[in-house]
């Protein structure tokens, strides 16, 4: 009887302590939170049931206690701060982003040395010495070379709908743009050579696929997992990749090294910098700051003669992330990008004109300058970013104690703690009508060079913001305005009857997808 009484005291304290204890945080702090989170769950709930897909999370989370420049939520059992004032935002990530240099990460380098020593989850001083070695692959010079790459890969995507012979070719745009950003970062980062349309099963972009596929009940738990007991999973050294994938992409960098090595070949890509940076190299280029958009933080001063000791899987753990960035998020803004274009005929219209117009002042031949100069395209993707960003949110982890000043009678000063999540809800600030009217309204004229001056620059971040900011964005652009440019001049996108208007998002997945796939067809243009 004694021993039946004690365990169920035992039990009651752990549940206590697990899960009704971490849902009274930020009552405790005087913060506002939900009265009833969800035990265990909290606002995961809906989602973990598939009621609700991120996205919704994120515009439901944000949209909770209109006024307040803050309040806090669960992430299952995980408090977090969830930050909605612009101001406010910029102090967290530039101003005093000492306080907040971390994502939050829950991988373990030992398990999953890949998911563990990437850029995304690297803290501290790793990181900071980590993202001065990468930041020259994405600099302005960086990006003209690449420019031939992608122009390349973008010409062999249309010739292989052009070869068809058919008016009309109706396809799933998801696989189809997913096999091309496949394609181009296969090459600029790993300096590999793929056609996947050409050659649908290859190795490498079923490799990649099974990098990223987060769909499946079993990976729900596995998330769940990490997040909740990362420390159990690890001492059960439970991975969250594949080992197959593993061996895969540490074998293909390791090759490739080698390879190289032995036959002194030099390529313009990230392998070669991280090559170089093995050996202590640093490759000084413009903007090799750390470049924020905003601001930008000079290199980390790691100390006279300091040299970063770079091993090859920190070379393959860094292309892997690239890889992964490349191949889902930039796919997702093509998607949504297309889709628009297909619903919004006249705003497809007005953008062919100008693809038009810039063909013909350059002689038939788009180049670098030419793409960048063009403005339509630029409100047309910043739109589409704006209303589908591919990243719903983005965190940061307190690193040093941090005091949020009052600003208003109902607030007190918020001592954050030192490990605390904060999250930056990135989709409810570019859905709120307060700074974008009609928002879920397509409308490229919100970007235009007489509406953008109006946009605070903290309520608009689908690359995030501050010194930890993407890495990749003038990468992802350039890939995008490429393939839309050589897409529209050859094709018009149509709704098909497969087309879901208005689009809904799966809750199936982690990442963005349409819930019934992204229907379209390309109409061949008369010429
Ligand atoms: C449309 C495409 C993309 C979107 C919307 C996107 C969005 C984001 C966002 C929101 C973050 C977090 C930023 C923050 O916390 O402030 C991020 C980080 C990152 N992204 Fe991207 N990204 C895209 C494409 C890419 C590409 C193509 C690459 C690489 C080739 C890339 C590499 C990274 C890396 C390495 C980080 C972590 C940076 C760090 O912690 O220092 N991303 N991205």
């Amino acid at each position: 009887m004694i021993q039946l009484v004690l365990v169920a005291a035992v039990l009651a304290a752990l549940l206590y302590y697990f899960c009704i204890k971490p849902m009274n945080y930020w009552r405790e702090r005087g913060v506002k939170q939900n009265d009833h989170p969800v035990w265990l769950f909290g606002e995961n709930w809906r989602t973990t049931i598939r009621k609700e897909s991120f996205f919704e999370l994120v515009v439901r989370c944000y949209n909770q206690f209109q006024g307040t420049r803050y309040h806090g939520i669960y992430q299952l059992i995980q408090p977090t701060l969830l930050i909605k004032d612009p101001e406010l935002l910029r102090k967290i990530t530039v101003k005093d982003f000492d306080h907040f240099t971390d994502h939050r990460s829950f991988f373990s380098e030992e398990t999953d040395p890949l998911w563990g020593k990437n850029l995304f989850t690297l803290r501290g001083r790793k990181w900071r010495e980590m993202r001065p070695i990468l930041s020259p692959s994405f600099t302005s010079s960086k990006m003209r070379t690449m420019f031939v790459l992608i122009s390349k890969c973008s010409k062999d995507f249309v010739n292989h709908f052009l070869k068809k012979d058919q008016d009309c070719v109706e396809m799933e745009m998801k696989d189809t743009f997913t096999r091309f950003t496949n394609d181009v970062i296969a090459t600029s980062a790993f300096g590999v050579k793929v056609d996947s349309l050409e050659e649908p099963n290859n190795e490498f972009y079923s490799m990649g696929k099974r990098a990223t596929d987060f769909s499946g009940f079993a990976m729900m738990l596995k998330f769940i997992g990490f997040f909740v007991a990362p420390d159990l999973l690890k001492y059960l050294r439970i991975s969250f990749m594949d080992s197959a994938v593993n061996r895969f992409f540490c074998d293909l960098v390791d090759n490739t090294i080698q390879v190289r090595e032995k036959n002194n070949i030099i390529r313009p890509d990230m392998i070669h910098l991280l090559m170089e940076a093995k050996k202590g190299v640093h490759h000084k280029d413009e903007n090799s700051g750390v470049d924020t958009g905003f601001a930008t933080v000079e290199e980390a001063d790691l100390g006279e003669g300091h040299v970063t000791e770079i091993t090859n899987l920190d070379i393959t753990a860094q292309a892997l992330i690239f890889f992964f960035a490349g191949f889902d998020s930039v796919s997702s803004l093509m998607c949504f990008m297309s889709h628009e274009l297909a619903v919004n005929p006249n705003i497809q219209t007005k953008l062919r004109n100008e693809i038009e117009e810039t063909l013909a002042g350059c002689g038939g031949e788009i180049t670098y300058e030419a793409l960048l100069k063009m403005k339509y395209m630029d409100m047309v993707i910043s739109e589409s970013l704006r209303k589908w960003p591919s990243a719903v949110a983005t965190d940061r982890v307190c690193t040093k104690p941090y005091t949020i000043e009052a600003m208003n009678s109902d607030e007190k000063p918020l001592l954050i703690e030192k490990g605390t999540t904060l999250m930056i809800p990135i989709v409810g600030i570019h859905h709120d009508p307060k700074y974008y009217p009609d928002p879920e309204r397509f409308d490229p004229e919100r970007f235009s060079d007489e509406n953008k001056g109006k946009i605070d620059p903290f309520t608009y971040m689908p690359f995030g913001l501050g010194p930890r900011n993407c890495i990749g964005s003038r990468f992802a652009l350039l890939e995008t305005k490429l393939l839309v440019f050589h897409l529209l001049s050859h094709f018009e996108l149509i709704p098909v009857e497969k087309t879901q208007i208005p689009l809904k998002l799966s809750r199936k997945t982690f990442n963005m997808m349409a819930e019934k796939g992204f229907w379209l067809g390309l109409k061949r243009l008369k010429k």
